[in-house]
């Protein structure tokens, strides 16, 4: 079957108002969705829904038309959320945050596939320089070196070309249109222009 979530009705109230509701979404293989809107709009709130990382929100959402709760593995096994924080560990190395990712997720990789996958993102040479002295940019970069290094057919990203340079903003825009050509899909906010080659779908919130 191919790649399909929907979200129906969804909805989140916080601090007695409510951030988005009656939202109906399908997301599906070679897809990608921008979600806008202004700082508090609640952007990042519905990633973490759409991500499964969120229980309180109004609405139902099913994945390969089954509800969430009942395809949670699948779904993890299909899923890659990149949060709005990097989420790299200051004390490890690059090549050490990715293998730790990867026991996380109980996947198994070599030394060689996190090596090439942080040569992607052109961290050569920096492999075993400890996180916390890199650049923000760079810490960046080490998380989104998960993009090609773990295969899932679903991205959600928060922010994903934060702290990016222009030459990794064009990569990542390539890097993400071919994910939805291969008939992935990626659901994602970000506050750049974009220029992605191919179309698409949005949401917009506030
Ligand atoms: N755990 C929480 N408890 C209560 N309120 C929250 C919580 N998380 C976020 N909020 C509130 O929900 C609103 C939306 O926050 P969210 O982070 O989703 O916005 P955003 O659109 O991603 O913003 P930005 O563009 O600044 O990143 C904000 O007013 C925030 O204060």
């Amino acid at each position: 079957m191919a790649l399909c979530l929907e979200a129906r009705q969804l909805g989140c109230e916080r601090d007695d108002r409510w951030l988005f509701e009656g939202l109906d979404i399908d997301v599906k293989g070679g897809d990608i969705w921008r979600v806008d809107g202004p700082n508090g709009s609640g952007k990042t709130t519905l990633l973490k829904i759409l991500a499964g990382q969120l229980a309180d929100y109004s609405g139902t959402l099913r994945w390969q038309g089954n509800p969430l709760h009942r395809a949670r593995a699948h779904f993890a096994a299909n899923l890659l959320y990149l949060g709005h924080a990097p989420g790299v560990s200051a004390g490890l190395t690059p090549l050490e945050n990715l293998a730790w990712y990867q026991a996380l997720h109980g996947e198994r990789g070599s030394e060689a596939q996190r090596e090439a996958a942080l040569s992607t993102m052109g961290l050569e040479g920096l492999e075993d320089v400890p996180a916390g002295r890199l650049s923000a940019g760079q810490q960046r970069r080490v998380a989104l070196a998960r993009l090609s290094l773990t295969p899932r057919a679903l991205w959600i990203l928060d922010e994903p070309f934060t702290a990016i340079d222009h030459a990794g903003v064009a990569a990542l825009e390539t890097q993400i249109a071919a994910h939805a050509q291969a008939g992935g899909a990626v659901v994602m906010t970000t506050h750049h222009t974009l220029n992605i080659a191919h179309p698409l779908c949005h949401i917009a919130l506030g």
